[in-house]
This record gives structure tokens, C-alpha cells and sequence, in this order.
């Protein structure tokens, strides 16, 4: 949709080197190395958990000038027996199907989705209290990896690689916002927080997936595993994180677009990162589907949240939520699904910290879909009957058009589990929540406007009470979004009354006439004035 002529004349002319050290850990009351009879992990060293230095003795412990922190980390060994594989996804307990992280797999033996294991049973060698002090302790911080979000859960992400084989952008350790006025205004609740996950190094969510995935085919590629590239198929988002963290690391990365279904923004990340951009003419469904063809024959890796080592990297977010809230759970968690691979990704999350001892329970997950791209609500209204993909409609939603989503079994597994919710918005509701939220100080993207629909509705039919304290994943930057933006003030939306628009004003450049505007405004906002 074009920008109405108000807006084309107004708008659019011219580290320290501190070691980090857990407070806590179970089997360690000096701060030293662990090493007890609770503790079969003898060598848990400063590079693994940096639990080696005497706090007192930090502020003294500077780098050489000569050494960068990759060459820092690297001279601290890392030796300790976490490890992860891939498994069929909610297999059968009796299952023994899997395979080694530097596999080059994405699907089971039956064709269904694998997820990443982990040792739990090593995890769970250190209880809730010294994970949550190691955890706290590398918040911060610019030690490498750790100074990252996802990396400061490595053990939990991926414990075998090589901190020199890691590609990151310190990502992660974005801001959950007190929503205090939105709340307040709209819905009558003191505990909103909106999880800014698109404040991000390429401005979503998929930085935090991505940078786990990319670290690992940089490990593949130097054992030497035929990868000559990454490739994707993208509603925009995946694209940019992809490409950008290809960039940094020079591998080559693939891309493939539904042409004129994302915004510029977007369109341009991946080709300003020098990304080898495909622009299809078909949907992100069709796209999907192609990458998943073409990466089973060239020596192209996929990229896509199909691929679950993604997952491990997006379910710290749901980590941090807990940290944020010093490991009290919220009681609501509302995320907007698409591919529905994020879904998952927050339900893996917290339930490892309630079975790794660091909280209790898990929050109520809410996936909301636009009504225009909505299988899994349908799914969900039917009572979890037979899952029906569709043909998803325009949404200004872009990215989560999404009509045949591949995380479809993790979506449902995930909302069963954690006696969740899934909600619907449409068009008008999206746009309306997205200006609501930005009329009181925040500048979100339109997915994050399908999500605040949802708990406007769950508010309204009093299913999240005033008092329920309610985590709003954001998932991605509203500046990716403008164009839907200026559409919506300037009221240039078919069908839609644009209720909350607040177009700019054109005054003739002299002092009565300016004055005369003032003043209305004034006294529209001050009825003493
Ligand atoms: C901005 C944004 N929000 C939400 C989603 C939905 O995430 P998922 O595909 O994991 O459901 C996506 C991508 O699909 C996205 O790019
Ligand atoms: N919104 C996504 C769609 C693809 O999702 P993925 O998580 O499976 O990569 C995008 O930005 O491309």
C-alpha cells in the first residue's frame, strides 16, 4: 500500500577480564574448581563455567595486551563431560535412534523431526541454585562466550563446541520491558512485560537461534564435513540473522524469498551482508519447500528452525525470562507463532530449568497467529482433531505467514504440556494493539501487535486475571516494519478504520497559524488550559 501524500511531504523527502564466578555452586563452598563426592564432574574448569578465581582476586586478573578474548578463552582448557545429540522428536522412551551433533541430519528415520537431547543426567549433577549463580554471574560480562546471552548457557546449548569455533554477536540479554502505561491504560494490570526480543544484532529473534547454528557448521566445515554453504528459506527474518552471522564467520549463505511478500528492510539485510539472494515467486510455504529439496542434494545446510540445533538457541530467551524476574516464573507467556519452531523453543526452555531444579513450574504458553495464517488455531478449536495446512493470506504479519508451518508436532506438544492457549487476531486487532503499544512508548513490529491481541482477549474474557504477571515476546524491531506504520496513519487501509492513527498535521509556516494549532492540541490534552 502506498504512503498517503501527508506522509510522503512530511516523512519521506529529504570486559573486563574477569573471570565470573558462580556465588554458589552445590559442591563448591570456596569458589575453587569442584571437586566432592556429590560431584562425578572433577573438571569443571574457569573456561567451562569460570568458577576458578577467588572473587577478590578478579578486579587484578587483566589479559595480556597482546590477547584478544577468543585467544584468552582459548588458553583456559575446557574439560568436562556435558554432551547432546540429536533424537527423534517425543519418541517412544524405549527408542535408541540417534545421532552425534556433527551429523549432518534434520529429519528421523521415520521423517519426523528430531530435537536436541542433552546428558541431563550430567546437568543434573549440580543442582538449581549453583546453575542459577553460574548463570547470574556471566550476565554482563565480555568474557567469550559468555558475554553472549545464549552462549552463557553453553553447557545447556551446545556444551561440546569449541568457544573458538563460535560465531556470535553477543546476542541475547535483551530487555523485558514493564510494560507499566500499556498495562495500565488498556488492561488493567500492573505486570505487563514485554520481552524485547527483537532489540537484537540483526533486529529478531532468529539471532539467537542462528548464532548457535552457524557456530556449528563452522565446526563442521573445519572437520571438513562437505558444507559449502548455509541456506534458508525466509519471511525475512531468518534471512537477516543467517546472512549476517554467514558474514561474520565467511561462509557462504543462500537465501529464498516470497518475492514482494517482506518489507525492504528486510529485504535489503541479507543483501547488504552479501547473502546469495533468491526472490521466488511463490510464498514462504513454497520457498520452504524448495530449501528443503535443494539442501538435500547440494551441499547447502539448512537453516531453517526445522533444523533443531535453532531451537537451542532461541530457548535461552525463556531462560533470561526467569533470570530477569531473579527466577520467579511469570504466570503467562504469550508468543506470536508462525513456523512454530519459537513455541517450542520457550516450552524447552523453562521446562529445563524445572527439571534442572531452577524454578518449580512453568508458565502458561499462549501462541498467537494472525486470523489470516492461522492452522494452528484452527487446530486448536478443533480440539487437537487432524491438522489441516492452508494457504496463508496477507497479513501485515509478514513473517508469520506461514500456512504449513514445519514445527507443527512441536507447537502442539509444547501447548498440551504446558496447559496453553492459542489465539487468534485479525487485521484490525493486529494493527490497532501495534499503535495502542506504540502511542505508549514502545515501537513494535506487527507480529508483536498479534501477540498483545491475544492477551487483550485472554484479559477480556478474564482468563488472565489483573493480577497475573504476563511476559509479551516481541519478536522482532518495529523500524523492520515502518511501511505498515505509515499505512496505518495515514489511514491508507482498505477496510480498516486505523482507530488509533495520529497523522502528522500540515500548517502553513507562519506563527498565527501555528499558533492556532497549538492551542486546539493543548486544549484537547488539557481541559484546564
Ligand atoms: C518477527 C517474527 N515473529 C514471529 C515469528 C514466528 O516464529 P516461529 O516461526 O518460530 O513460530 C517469526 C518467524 O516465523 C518472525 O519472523
Ligand atoms: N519468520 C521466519 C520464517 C521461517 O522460520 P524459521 O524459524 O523456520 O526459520 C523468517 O523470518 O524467515
Amino acid at each position: 500500500m502506498a504512503a498517503s501524500s501527508i506522509f510522503r511531504s512530511s516523512f519521506l523527502s529529504p570486559p573486563s577480564q574477569l573471570q565470573t564466578t558462580p556465588l554458589n555452586p552445590r559442591p563448591n563452598t570456596n569458589f575453587f574448581p569442584i571437586k566432592s563426592s556429590t560431584s562425578p564432574e572433577p573438571n569443571i574448569s574457569a573456561a567451562s563455567v569460570d568458577a576458578s578465581a577467588p572473587l577478590q582476586s578478579l578486579s587484578k586478573h587483566r589479559r595480556p595486551a597482546d590477547e584478544n578474548i577468543r585467544d584468552e578463552a582459548r588458553r583456559h582448557s575446557s574439560n568436562h563431560n556435558f554432551s547432546a545429540k540429536y533424537v527423534p522428536f517425543n519418541a517412544d522412551p524405549n527408542c535408541t535412534e540417534s545421532y552425534s551433533l556433527d551429523e549432518i541430519v534434520y529429519r528421523s528415520r521415520s521423517g519426523g523431526l528430531l530435537d536436541v537431547q542433552h546428558d541431563m543426567d550430567a546437568l543434573k549433577k549440580f543442582d538449581g541454585q549453583y546453575w542459577r549463580s553460574l548463570f547470574d554471574s556471566r550476565v554482563g560480562k565480555t568474557n567469550w562466550p559468555y558475554g553472549s546471552g545464549v552462549w552463557s548457557k553453553k553447557e545447556w546449548v551446545l556444551p561440546e563446541i569449541d568457544g573458538d569455533d563460535i560465531v556470535s554477536a553477543f546476542e541475547g540479554n535483551s530487555n523485558l520491558f514493564w510494560a507499566e502505561r500499556f498495562g495500565k491504560l488498556f488492561l488493567g494490570m500492573n505486570e505487563l512485560w514485554v520481552k524485547h526480543c527483537g532489540i537484537s544484532h540483526t533486529g529478531s529473534f532468529k539471532d539467537l537461534g542462528m548464532t548457535v547454528l552457524v557456530s556449528q557448521v563452522n565446526r563442521l566445515r573445519k572437520m571438513n564435513r562437505p558444507v559449502v554453504g548455509v541456506g534458508c528459506a525466509s519471511t525475512g527474518d531468518t534471512s537477516a540473522a543467517l546472512s549476517a552471522y554467514c558474514a561474520s564467520a565467511g561462509i557462504p549463505s543462500v537465501v529464498f524469498l516470497p518475492a514482494n511478500r517482506i518489507s525492504i528492510a528486510q529485504l535489503v539485510q541479507p543483501i547488504a551482508n552479501g547473502a546469495f539472494v533468491l526472490s521466488l515467486d511463490t510464498d514462504f510455504d513454497g520457498c520452504m519447500q524448495l530449501i528443503r529439496e535443494i539442501t538435500s542434494e547440494l551441499p547447502i545446510y539448512l537453516a531453517n528452525s526445522l533444523n533443531s540445533l535453532r531451537l537451542e538457541g532461541q530457548k535461552t530467551a525463556a531462560i533470561e525470562i526467569l533470570q530477569q524476574f531473579d527466577w520467579e516464573v511469570p504466570d503467562w507467556v504469550i508468543v506470536p507463532g508462525g513456523n512454530l519452531g519459537n513455541i517450542y523453543a520457550f516450552y524447552k526452555g523453562f521446562l529445563m530449568c524445572k527439571e534442572l531444579g531452577l524454578v518449580d513450574r512453568i508458565p502458561r504458553l499462549v501462541c498467537a497467529q494472525a486470523a489470516n495464517a492461522n492452522p494452528l488455531y484452527l487446530h486448536y478449536k478443533s480440539g487437537w482433531k487432524e491438522f489441516k495446512p492452508m494457504k496463508a493470506n496477507t497479513t501485515f504479519a509478514s513473517a508469520i505467514q506461514i500456512g504449513d508451518p514445519v514445527s507443527i508436532d512441536r507447537a502442539v506438544f509444547a501447548l498440551k504440556n504446558s496447559n496453553g492457549i492459542v489465539e487468534e487476531a485479525t487485521e484490525e486487532e493486529l494493527m490497532d494493539a501495534m499503535a495502542q503499544a506504540d502511542s505508549t512508548g514502545m515501537f513494535i513490529c506487527p507480529h508483536t501487535g498479534v501477540a498483545l491481541t491475544a492477551l487483550i482477549k485472554l484479559r477480556k474474557s478474564e482468563v488472565i486475571r489483573p493480577t497475573d504477571r504476563t511476559v509479551v515476546v516481541s519478536t522482532a524491531h518495529g523500524l523492520k516494519f515502518t511501511q505498515s506504520k505509515i499505512d496505518y496513519h495515514s489511514k491508507d487501509i482498505k477496510d480498516l478504520a486505523c482507530r488509533y492513527a495520529n497523522p502528522p498535521v500540515q500548517v502553513k509556516a507562519d506563527f498565527g497559524s501555528v499558533m492556532d494549532v497549538l492551542k486546539k492540541y493543548l486544549l484537547s490534552k488539557d481541559s484546564k488550559y
